[in-house]
């Protein structure tokens, strides 16, 4: 019954909606006092990850504070590495590190996909929690990260500038490069499954390096790989909506939405919205794109860049977000500024 589901659901549906539905982007984060203080008790940011009740408490402060239309489970895409068998740790105030895959030997010392579920356990009881705990108009979106995107950090050990590493071996090892990427997509297929088994009701797949892929290399290491997730998801759960997110590959996204068929693509913050509206919503729902940086200035620049991204986006299927992350420095009341230029 399409008039009692969830606004989220409509939207992804394909639906235009006279008020677009809402979330942010790592909306569970440091901007928020509460998140600080649960992510403290935890002891540290993976202790949080893999405590299926902080992390659904977590998961569910922003939704309490301003009644988001959609909640995102609380997780890393740094996590699907670690149920592989690498080392994962993060650095006070610099960020993930990795034990890296560099070989052929090191990828022989990955586990097999099978053996994810081991670690990854508490993350579909998080789902769980969550699929109970939600009120009943707020939808429940899963991730993971795009092989390609988890395979810059396992190659490089960490974050980088440039994905220099991985672009390395890309061409000086194509074999190991390519087995990594396979891997990583049948492990992903395999715990987006699960999310959704476990109760979520969307997924998401973040390919926020997408960007950094050579043009020639897009096709086989962006769309590949997203094609045959969203294939592995429709055999196991038709129906169940995959939101794509290739940041920063610019026109590409067009022939990325129309080879993956995914229900919805996320624009990063460099699109122009009226783009968007004519090249990809006749394709699919938008989902996009206000500056995070609005949410540290606030003001008038704030509502402004509210209503017109609105006013580009709202002739068709449209999910309002930001272009990418809400960052530690936004100003939590800012959030209320931007639901009220929105909502009214
Ligand atoms: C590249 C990437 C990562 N993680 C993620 C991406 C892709 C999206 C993007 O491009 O932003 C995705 C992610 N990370 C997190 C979520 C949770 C759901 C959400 O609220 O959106 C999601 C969807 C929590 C998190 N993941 C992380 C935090 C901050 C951890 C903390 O509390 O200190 C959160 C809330 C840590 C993280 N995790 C990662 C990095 C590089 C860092 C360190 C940078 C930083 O500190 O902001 C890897």
């Amino acid at each position: 019954m399409l008039t009692t589901a969830k606004p989220l659901m409509r939207a992804l549906a394909g639906e235009t909606l006279p008020v677009p539905p809402v979330w942010m982007m790592r909306q569970a984060g440091r901007y928020l006092p509460e998140y600080r203080a649960t992510r403290a008790q935890a002891g540290n940011f993976l202790d949080l990850c893999y405590n299926p009740d902080l992390a659904a408490e977590v998961t569910l402060q922003p939704i309490r504070r301003y009644g988001f239309d959609a909640a995102i489970l609380f997780a890393d895409i740094l996590l699907i590495p670690q149920a592989l068998g690498a080392e994962l740790w993060f650095v006070q105030g610099e960020g993930p590190r990795l034990s890296t895959v560099t070989s052929a030997e090191d990828f022989r010392a990955l586990k097999p996909v099978e053996a994810i579920h081991e670690t990854l356990a508490p993350v579909y009881e998080t789902v769980r929690i969550l699929s109970r705990a939600l009120p009943r108009e707020t939808a429940l979106i899963g991730f993971a990260g795009a092989p390609w995107t988890v395979a810059t950090y396992m190659i490089a050990g960490q974050g980088t500038r440039d994905q220099g590493p991985a672009r390395q071996l890309m061409y000086a090892d194509p074999a190991t490069f390519d087995a990594l990427i396979d891997l990583l997509t049948e492990a992903t297929a395999q715990y987006l499954i699960a999310q959704i088994d476990a109760g979520a009701e969307a997924v998401k797949l973040f390919d926020s390096w997408a960007g950094a892929l050579p043009g020639l290399m897009f096709e086989r290491y962006a769309t590949r790989p997203a094609r045959t997730i969203v294939e592995r998801i429709r055999e196991r759960h038709p129906g169940v909506p995959v939101i794509g997110f290739p940041r920063q590959a610019g026109e590409k996204v067009v022939p990325f939405v129309q080879a993956t068929g995914v229900e919805a693509c996320a624009i990063d913050t460099s699109v122009d919205p009226h783009w968007a509206a004519r090249a990809l919503q006749p394709l699919t729902c938008v989902q996009g794109n206000l500056d995070p940086m609005l949410l540290v200035t606030g003001g008038s620049a704030l509502a402004d860049g509210v209503r017109r991204t609105v006013a580009a986006l709202s002739g068709g299927p449209f999910v309002f977000n930001l272009g990418h992350g809400i960052t530690p420095e936004a100003d939590p009341a800012n959030v209320d500024v931007m639901l009220r230029a929105l909502r009214g």
